[in-house]
């Protein structure tokens, strides 16, 4: 399985109808602190625009619902995957990407047989709190030799000017949040993300 080098991560599915037209090939649905009808109504809607356009539509966290509404793609913390029922998420056919921290974090994460391995916080991140010092990029590259053939997606304080650098030390894809969300034009930022991004493509 290849991941698309840009990762764009949002918290709304107004998010997605704005940004996934642009061009956008991977995107996660990370939504926090909402009933559970908004969220089911939220990741359907994600869904149907993410098919239109050739998107692959990543769901965090809520892995009960994506296998009810019938996605494809969880994405799971280490505490997520500790609750979680991976074998009813495997049944269902559904590709599991998880997060990863440290040594032993990685360890958990690789039995678990993941499509994909995230390591974060490359750099400090504002979008929450984390108990982890930023990792550098030599712990990328650290990764990369650990987790083999597998996926590996960057993640935390990620921007266009430092994509470049995870891309070299093995990461396959760039998560981003507020480099996008933040920005004054987030629909330049995208285009200038899938254009900063194509040569990794
Ligand atoms: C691509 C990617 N990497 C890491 C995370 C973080 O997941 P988690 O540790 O479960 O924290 P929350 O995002 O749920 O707050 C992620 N979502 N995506
Ligand atoms: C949601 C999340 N998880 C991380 C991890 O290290 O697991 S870092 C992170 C925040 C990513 O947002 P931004 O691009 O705004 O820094
Ligand atoms: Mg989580």
């Amino acid at each position: 399985m290849k991941l698309d080098p840009f990762y764009l991560i949002v918290d709304s599915c107004a998010w997605i109808e704005r940004l996934v037209p642009l061009g956008v090939k991977l995107v996660q649905l990370r939504i926090k602190d909402k009933d559970e009808f908004s969220l089911r109504q939220q990741i359907c809607s994600s869904m149907a625009i993410c098919e239109r356009h050739g998107c692959q539509l990543i769901v965090n966290d809520y892995w009960r619902i994506a296998i009810e509404e019938g996605c494809d793609f969880v994405h799971l913390g280490q505490e997520d995957l500790a609750r979680a029922d991976v074998k009813a998420i495997r049944r269902a056919g559904i590709r599991l990407g998880l997060s990863t921290h440290d040594d032993t974090e990685l360890k958990t994460a690789l039995a678990a047989e993941p499509d994909y391995v995230a390591l974060g916080p490359i750099y400090p991140t504002t979008l929450k709190a984390m108990k982890w010092a930023p990792q550098g990029l030599d712990r990328i590259a650290v990764w990369k030799q650990r987790v083999g053939d597998l996926p590996l997606v960057a993640i935390g304080g990620l921007t266009i000017e430092r994509a470049n650098s995870v891309f070299a030390q093995g990461a396959e894809s760039a998560a981003v949040v507020t480099d996008i969300v933040r920005n004054a034009r987030p629909e330049v930022r995208v285009l200038k993300w899938l254009a900063a991004t194509a040569q990794w493509r």
